[in-house]
């Protein structure tokens, strides 16, 4: 298809209890790309996942799948997408085999097909060989790949993935991101993933939508997100935590640099130029006598990318809402 394959504007929702998780979300997704929807717990990622997979409904605004109104024709969506929740979908007593024929079967496919589309996208998953293990006693990586391989036994052209690698340990969450890009390069596979993972969106998609409550503030390639800031990011660690305005006070009137924020002992800074800065930034620092542990230059990343659109560190946000945020690297 030649406009997006995923199109959602001004979607609002707001729940009963008066939480407005949606206000004003608006995005496009190219077909054969990897999305990601970027933000902290509580931005509206699931919901917007829920409404754009047909199992809630927008209080306003529309969005289109693979061409088909979400509202007027739900059906047809369901047809052309694959979902996997948060939450693990497989049936533990069955094998792995019988969870993907199972899930094969309630989409239509039958006898042969049915057979060997579930032997191709348990190969594509790595799970051939536990295939007639009972999937209960599968690792969590495992489980995973089996609800990826219910997801996608139909030949969805989209896969909505709603956080798949939350609380996978890293080397084996490195292994499904490739197992994912593959889906995306060699069956043009279209994938919509939500992530509060920084790392994730930076490394895993081809297109980044950063959400903070319930709106997109910014999209982009990772790397064109990350060329928007220009020069470096300044991270310098301080012995203790300054008093309120100490630190502004010290740097105001630095030259070149800015962007300055404070979180306990943590110092964040944008410099044009991280090296030249340095010196001088520690200078005034030791002049207002704010004692320094250590300093970091780096080239910026999408945390930085977040604090330029909501003017709130990522990580601080994330904490804002709650001690599920406790994996974040
Ligand atoms: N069924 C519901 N009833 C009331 N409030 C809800 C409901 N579902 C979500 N919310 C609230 O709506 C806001 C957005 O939640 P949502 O789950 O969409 O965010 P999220 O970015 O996916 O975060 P998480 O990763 O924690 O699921 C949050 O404040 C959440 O508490």
């Amino acid at each position: 298809m030649t406009g997006p394959i995923i199109s959602a504007r001004d979607l609002v929702k707001t729940y009963r209890s008066g939480v407005r998780a949606l206000d004003g979300l608006s995005f496009d997704v190219r077909e054969g790309t990897l999305f990601g929807l970027l933000g902290p717990n509580g931005a509206g990622k699931s919901t917007a996942v829920r409404i754009l997979s047909t199992l809630s409904r927008p209080d306003a605004g529309e969005a289109l799948v693979a061409g088909y109104d979400v509202t007027r024709t739900p059906r047809e969506v369901r047809r052309r997408i694959g979902l996997v929740g948060q939450k693990l979908s497989a049936v533990p007593t069955a094998t792995v085999r019988e969870n993907v024929m199972l899930q094969g079967r309630m989409y239509g496919l039958r006898s042969r097909e049915l057979a060997g589309r579930t032997d191709d996208v348990l190969a594509r998953l790595g799970l051939a060989e536990v295939a007639a293990v009972q999937a209960g006693t599968c690792s969590g990586g495992m489980k995973r790949r089996i609800d990826i391989a219910m997801g996608i036994v139909h030949r969805p052209r989209i896969l909505f993935l709603d956080e798949p690698t939350t609380g996978l340990d890293p080397d084996i969450r490195q292994r499904l991101w490739a197992d994912l890009a593959d889906l995306v390069r060699r069956d043009g596979l279209t994938i919509l993933l939500t992530t509060h993972y920084l790392e994730e969106a930076d490394e895993l998609a081809n297109q980044v939508a950063i959400i903070d409550r319930g709106r997109i503030v910014t999209t982009g390639s990772p790397e064109q997100l990350k060329q928007q800031l220009r020069g470096d990011t300044l991270r310098i660690e301080l012995t203790r935590a300054p008093r309120d305005g100490v630190v502004g006070d010290a740097l105001s009137g630095l030259g070149g640099v800015s962007e300055i924020t404070v979180d306990g002992t943590r110092l964040h800074a944008r410099a044009d130029d991280g090296g030249a800065a340095v010196p001088v930034v520690l200078d005034s620092l030791a002049r207002a006598g704010i004692a320094v542990v250590s300093v970091t230059v780096a080239r910026p990343s999408l945390d930085d990318v977040y604090l330029r659109h909501t003017g709130r560190r990522y990580e601080t946000a994330s904490a804002a809402v709650g001690p599920t945020i406790g994996g974040l690297p």
